[in-house]
C-alpha cells in the first residue's frame, strides 16, 4: 500500500510511504553493518595494544627503548592516508599503546 506524506510533512518523521518505509529498512540495515564494524574495530584496536605494549615490554626487558620513532612514523605515515584526522588515529592508537608508560 503506498500513503502519500502530508503536506509539509517533516522527513524524519514516521514513515509514510513504501519508498520511506524502503528508505528506513536500508538505513537500519546499515547500521546493523556500522555496528559490526564498530565490534570488529574495537577488537581488532584491543588486539593492537595488546601486541604494542607485548613488544615494548619485551624490548624494554632487553634494555631498548620505550618508543622507537621511526615506527612510529611508518604508522603515522600508513594512516596518513586518511588525511589528518588519519594522523589523528594513528597518534591515538600509539598511545594506546604506550599505556601507563606513555604518560
Ligand atoms: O613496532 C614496535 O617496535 C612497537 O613497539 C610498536 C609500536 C606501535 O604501537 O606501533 C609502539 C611503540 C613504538 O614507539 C613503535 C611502534
Amino acid at each position: 500500500m503506498t500513503t502519500r506524506a502530508p503536506e509539509g510533512a517533516e522527513h524524519d518523521e514516521e514513515p509514510v510511504s513504501d519508498v520511506d518505509t524502503a528508505e528506513t529498512a536500508d538505513v537500519d540495515q546499515l547500521r546493523d553493518e556500522i555496528d559490526w564494524l564498530d565490534d570488529e574495530i574495537l577488537r581488532l584496536i584491543k588486539r593492537r595494544v595488546d601486541v604494542s605494549r607485548r613488544i615494548g615490554a619485551a624490548r624494554m626487558a632487553a634494555g631498548g627503548t620505550r618508543i622507537v620513532y621511526n615506527r612510529e612514523m611508518d604508522v603515522l605515515t600508513r594512516y596518513g592516508e586518511l588525511g589528518p584526522e588519519g594522523r589523528q588515529l594513528a597518534m591515538a592508537l600509539l598511545n594506546l599503546g604506550r599505556g601507563r608508560l606513555g604518560r
